[in-house]
């Protein structure tokens, strides 16, 4: 018998349906289960991790709990201690600055460069601020950080886990002939509510609530273990379930619950039965929103909005409900409470209550951070997959001397060991294993440069097309594109197709603002700076981007180069082939970006910003495990302006006020592989793994009892004297539609939509049109508009739709006449973008 995987076992394993076949078996799950706790525990001072990344685990690691626990270490980041780092005066990280300049050879390099979140050790982090506030020391000091914005609860993320680990599991299965555990939903959390749903149909209400009733009393943690059978028109599922009842107090005083009902059968006649559970209550009842991180289904009726809704006892709930099924079935009955509920949400949302506006502790000379001669740009880096955006951006800051030589030689020792050599600049940017594994880049990468003429911010967009909404965030955060084509014979030509992404990423750029495009002509050396070949794809990509994008002919800037040996990035170019038709009179990639960023600052665009723009923290994670009763903390990553301790938030769609006490920052220590966090009086734009603290016991018991309050993917804004910089949400807005390729599916009134804003992502309905627009962009009344076709434009009315609930989150929005960014709005349909628009009105 084989002991090692041979090519037969490969084909064999391929051929295998990982999703649809068998399941974990029964004694293997429950094994799991008792494992889990343990698990669990060891884990209290880890952050990030999901039910199902434990679960995972134990079964990748055959049940060997110690192994499962040091490998799920790894994986996932240590929470920050609630004791703050000891502080680090500005003259200390002077001196540590010049000691790392002098020992390398006078330039500072990557090595002390990169802080992200996932921590990697080589890498760390100089802030925009230290940059800012010690510019003549530190000008050459770069900083690159990776965005955590947790957009893998947005779009299907690749499974983790190492091809070999899936491949060992695979084959234990196959030799104990079950398949790898299901990726599917493993609990229910249902609301009190929806217990008692349909005792006729379930059979469960009655139970549920004899036993509930008995059982509720004060425990710990207020956590309620029951076993149950469920019965119902098809059939009885028995006491494979148990469920969990969680009573939560809010704020209000008011209790609402969550019952948890755990899935541990494998039996697939049960799971069916399960399911169509599911389906009964996701098609019949409000209060369940579906869970990003962990696909559990979880009902609270905590949230800010929803306190409108009455909030009976636990008795009343079970007591109305029953009478009150019968009558929730009426279709008409239905649409009125829809719609009841939908005004409910909007007078909900505008009537959150702005808080005052606090002082910041410290009085900082912002005027001498902020003062800055030289010229920003934030430019993002797009193109189709393997264009060669992280190999040209690893070398634009080779050759600005930013990156450490012994940095670079590990990078290549290490890319040469793993068989993939030509990626050594690419992992510049590349930083994660899984990112260097897969050469593909997966997340936003953010990086801080700057020359003696401007200071960059370089946003590394991934450009394979299941990161389209990572690459939106990404834009939406920049001044201009820097859309990178793979020149080579067949390699524009593939980016260029039906499929490809050089279109989408064009039509993105240009729906999200970007005031310039430039289309960086990469790998010209496979093809020996063909010129023909260069004038050929830039006469198609103009007629392209002119025409159908909607791009003037001066805000396209083209531009030749190899990122490989880096012609034409940011020396003059010395080949003949280039030079013969791309004289040196002609600038080279750094000239055209430097160029760009003075245009900018002259016409007041950029350097004003960080100062006077709004301050936008999207938010990534958040922990109440601290020791003090009244502290907790919110990690994120600032998207735009500043902030100092003491000054309020709050956060959006939730509403929750909150007062920063203090600021944080990670800072990765080579010599002692450990990440030391630093404490800050400010934090400002493009500053990545922010963790916020907060010592505000009322507000941490109401994020414990409320988690709709605040959520991994919402946005805190600064309260400011005049509101102003406050963000709205909404759940239904006009905007002007922008359609592109519709690939023959017309939109249709009522048609399903993905709605993205800067980091977030909604599903929506467009409920009317109201008007077409036609090309001279006018408004025209129609009596009726049936259908909208490819690149129509049209004013629209958008409504955001949870399928299931039929209770849709707010999203954080403004109109585009208040703020450009966020009043800018991307429509995508089965995995494509369909259009862009303008917010218009927040209804
Ligand atoms: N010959 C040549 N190869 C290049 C050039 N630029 C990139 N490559 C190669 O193209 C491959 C892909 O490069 P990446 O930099 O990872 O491409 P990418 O666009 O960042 O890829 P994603 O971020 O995953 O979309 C690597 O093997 C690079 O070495 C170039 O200018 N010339």
């Amino acid at each position: 018998m084989a002991t090692y995987l041979e090519e037969d076992d490969l084909h064999d394993y391929a051929n295998d349906d990982y999703d649809e076949g068998d399941e974990i078996s029964p004694e293997d799950d429950e094994k799991i289960q008792e494992l889990i706790p343990q698990v669990k525990k060891e884990l209290s001072q880890y952050t990030g991790f999901t039910y199902d990344d434990i679960y995972n685990e134990i079964w990748e690691c055959y049940m060997e709990v110690d192994e499962a626990i040091s490998s799920l270490k790894k994986k996932f980041k240590k929470k920050p201690s609630s004791k703050p780092a000891p502080k680090e005066s500005k003259l200390a990280a002077l001196a540590k600055i010049k000691k790392s300049k002098s020992s390398s050879e006078g330039k500072v390099g990557l090595s002390g460069l990169a802080s992200r979140s996932n921590g990697n050790k080589d890498l760390k982090s100089i802030s925009i601020l230290d940059r800012l506030s010690l510019k003549n020391e530190t000008s050459s000091q770069p900083k690159v950080s990776r965005g955590n914005n947790n957009l893998d609860n947005l779009e299907s993320k690749p499974e983790g886990g190492s091809k070999l680990s899936k491949l060992a599991a695979l084959r234990l299965n196959k030799g104990r002939g079950i398949a790898p555990p299901q990726k599917e939903q493993k609990e229910l959390l249902i609301s009190k509510k929806d217990v008692n749903v349909d005792t006729r149909k379930f059979g469960i209400g009655k139970e549920i609530k004899e036993d509930l009733m008995k059982t509720i009393q004060p425990a710990k943690e207020n956590i309620f273990e029951l076993p149950c059978s469920i019965s119902s028109d098809y059939g009885s599922i028995f006491s494979k379930f148990s469920l969990k009842h969680e009573l939560l107090k809010s704020s209000t005083n008011s209790s609402f619950s969550i019952i948890t009902v755990k899935n541990s059968t494998s039996n697939p006649s049960i799971q069916n039965k399960v399911n169509q559970f599911d389906n009964f209550l996701h098609s019949t009842y409000l209060p369940v929103t579906k869970l990003k991180t962990n696909d559990k289904l979880i009902v609270s009726s905590g949230n800010k909005i929803k306190a409108n809704f009455t909030k009976p006892s636990p008795d009343d709930i079970v007591l109305s409900a029953q009478g009150n099924q019968v009558s929730n079935s009426n279709k008409d009955t239905e649409e009125i409470k829809e719609k009841k509920l939908v005004e409910d949400i909007t007078v909900g949302v505008k009537n959150l209550k702005i808080p005052k506006p606090t002082k910041p502790k410290k009085k900082l000379d912002l005027d001498s951070i902020f003062s800055n001669e030289k010229p920003n740009l934030s430019f993002a880096v797009i193109g189709h997959v393997d264009a060669g955006k992280s190999t040209l951006m690893g070398m634009f800051l080779k050759s600005l001397n930013k990156v450490n030589k012994n940095f670079l030689k590990k990078l290549e020792d290490e890319s040469a060991r793993a068989g993939k050599k030509s990626f050594a600049l690419a992992w510049i940017m590349d930083q994660t294993i899984d990112e260097r594994q897969r050469g593909v880049t997966v997340d936003i990468c953010t990086t801080a440069v700057d020359t003696n003429e401007a200071n960059f911010i370089i946003i590394d967009a991934p450009g394979h097309k299941d990161y389209v909404p990572r690459m939106i965030s990404g834009l939406s955060q920049a001044d201009i594109g820097l859309l990178i084509i793979d020149a080579n014979y067949d390699g524009f030509e593939s980016g260029f197709s039906y499929d490809g992404q050089t279109k989408e990423h064009a039509l993105l750029s240009y729906s999200l603002g970007m005031k310039k495009l430039v289309i960086v002509m990469n790998k010209l050396d496979m093809i020996d700076y063909d010129e023909e070949r260069y004038n050929d794809i830039e006469k198609r990509l103009r007629e392209f981007l002119v025409n159908d994008v909607g791009f003037t002919q001066e805000q396209l800037i083209f531009v030749p180069v190899s990122g490989i040996d880096g012609t034409n990035v940011s020396k003059k170019p010395t080949i003949k082939s280039l030079t013969s038709w791309y004289p040196n009179c002609k600038p080279t990639l750094l000239e055209i970006l430097e160029n760009e960023a003075k245009v900018l600052h002259a016409a007041n665009e950029s350097s004003k910003s960080i100062f006077e723009e709004k301050f936008l923290f999207q938010i990534s994670d958040i922990s109440t495990d601290y020791h003090q009763a009244s502290e907790f903390s919110i990690t994120g990553r600032v998207n735009s302006g500043f902030i100092q301790t003491g000054e309020t938030v709050i956060s959006s769609p939730g509403g929750l006020p909150l007062q920063i006490d203090s600021i944080k920052t990670p800072e990765s220590d080579a010599s002692k592989d450990i990440e030391v966090y630093k404490e800050r009086d400010c934090t400002v734009k493009f500053d990545n793994n922010v963790f916020l603290f907060f010592k505000d016991k009322k507000a941490k018991d109401e994020l414990k009892s409320n988690i709709d309050l605040v959520r991994s993917g919402d946005l805190l804004s600064k309260v400011s004297v005049d509101d102003a910089g406050v963000i709205a949400s909404t759940i239904k807005f006009n905007c002007e539609l922008n359609l592109f390729d519709l690939r023959d599916i017309p939109l249709l009134p009522g048609s399903k939509v993905l709605v993205h804003s800067g980091g977030q992502e909604r599903p929506a309905e467009i409920t009317q049109f109201l008007y077409l627009i036609d090309s001279e962009k006018k408004k025209k009344k129609k009596k009726r508009i049936l259908h909208l076709g490819s690149y129509k434009r049209a004013v629209v009315e958008v409504k955001l739709i949870d399928e299931s609930t039929k209770l849709p989150r707010p999203i954080p929005l403004m109109t585009f006449e208040n703020d450009e960014r966020l009043g800018r709005i991307v429509f995508r349909r089965d995995g494509i973008t369909i259009g862009a628009g303008k917010i218009l009105e927040l209804l």
